[in-house]
């Protein structure tokens, strides 16, 4: 049986990061925590695109993708507390990031939290854990995967 994964290794990868200015208390700390990870991992190009809420990071993650970016990473923080339509931004978000990946072919990681309260979103992005730094560890693998199944 031959097992085909992605490493984790940063060298020679060009990411695309798309940060969601919308709850920046909370995308900010995973943003810090995903250019954390891909600096150790030795990641030299990682541009980073800042759009006003997770609802446009699809339309941003799909220009990055066509440019030809190994992969790209989606950051955002729907908050259920503030906002009515929580399920909607959430599910077109979630559907939009999906539809990019598989239309152009680049990993496109859904790191985009989905928190009841703003505490709970603090718990992922940096107090009891970092999302950002886990989203970034997928991208990784994702990237050196495509990389090898091309
Ligand atoms: O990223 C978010 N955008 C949110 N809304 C803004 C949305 O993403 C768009 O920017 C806006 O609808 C303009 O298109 C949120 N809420 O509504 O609560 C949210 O919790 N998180």
């Amino acid at each position: 049986v031959k097992t085909i994964e992605g490493a984790f290794i940063g060298k020679g990868l060009r990411i695309g990061i798309v940060v969601a200015r919308f709850n920046d208390l909370l995308t900010e700390e995973l943003l810090k925590g995903a250019l954390d990870c891909f600096e150790r991992h030795g990641v030299e190009r990682v541009d980073v695109v800042k759009v006003p809420g997770s609802f446009e990071i699809p339309l941003a993650a799909k220009k990055l993708a066509e440019r030809g970016y190994d992969a790209v990473l989606a950051l955002g923080a729907v908050v259920r507390g503030e906002t009515k339509h929580f399920d909607l931004v959430a599910n077109e978000v979630a559907k939009g990031v999906v539809k990019v990946s598989l239309d152009t072919g680049v990993p496109v990681i859904f790191g985009v939290i989905t928190v009841e309260d703003e505490l709970q979103g603090f718990n992922r992005a940096g107090v009891k854990s970092n999302k950002g730094f886990e989203y970034a560890m997928a991208t990784l693998e994702m990237a050196n995967l495509i990389k090898k199944l091309r």
